[in-house]
């Protein structure tokens, strides 16, 4: 198994694992225990039409929730369900977009169920950090480390040092709770969001983005 790591957009054209650990990952990984799949959208504009269309929709930016939809939050979108779920997030439905084949949607919730799913699916994997607005996140980098240490195998040099930076899980914890993503989430209210997003292992859910929808795999 080949494991890479790239930022923002996939370097190749093969399997995948998008990371955007605050939040649009978690969100999309809890969605989808009530709702058959997520449609990620790009823009604001593309959502509201399918609001208007009577779609369940949901999005932020800069992590204000828009009026009228649902917050971008884990723990907000269980408590609805439907057939479809649209969402517009400033990271992790852009990062999307731009996958040419299939991504899977990982997160620490479904970690041990997307490494495995990766290994199935294909003996080379690239993990993509959204990061935010074009920035490096230290969330996505440190989530990325924990799959690619469970994915197991041969690193390149990125993924290599993503899984050194995981040795210590406090101090990942840590890190995490410290970023500018999670800071700007508490002030916005949405503390319960984080440390929904820090928990490990505590879905089997895999989502996978194919044909612009995502569903389980
Ligand atoms: O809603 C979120 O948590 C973030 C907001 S921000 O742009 O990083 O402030 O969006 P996401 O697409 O989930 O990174
Ligand atoms: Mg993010």
């Amino acid at each position: 198994m080949r494991v890479s790591l790239s930022f923002e957009k996939p370097e190749g054209s093969g399997l995948c694992i998008m990371v955007d650990l605050l939040r649009a990952s978690a969100t999309i990984t809890s969605a989808l225990d009530s709702f058959r799949e997520v449609i990620p959208v790009g823009d604001v504009e593309e959502a509201t039409e399918y609001s208007r269309m009577g779609y369940v929709v949901a999005g932020e930016r800069g992590g204000e929730t828009l009026p009228g939809f649902l917050a971008n939050s884990p723990l907000e979108v269980r408590e609805h369900s439907g057939d479809a779920l649209v969402l517009t997030t400033s990271n992790g439905t852009r990062i999307l977009e731009s996958v040419e084949s299939q991504a899977l949607v990982g997160c620490l919730n479904n970690l041990d169920a997307v490494a495995s799913a990766a290994r199935n699916l294909s003996d080379e994997v690239e993990v993509v950090m959204a990061g935010v607005n074009g920035r490096f996140a230290i969330e996505d980098f440190l989530c990325a480390g924990e799959i690619i240490r469970a994915i197991g195998g041969e690193f390149e040099e990125y993924a290599e040092a993503s899984v050194l930076a995981v040795q210590d899980r406090s101090m990942v914890d840590d890190a995490i709770r410290k970023s500018r993503s999670a800071r700007r989430l508490r002030e916005l209210g949405f503390a319960g969001d984080i440390e929904y997003c820090l928990r490990r292992n505590i879905t089997e859910n895999v989502p996978v983005y194919r044909d612009g929808r995502i569903s389980l795999i």
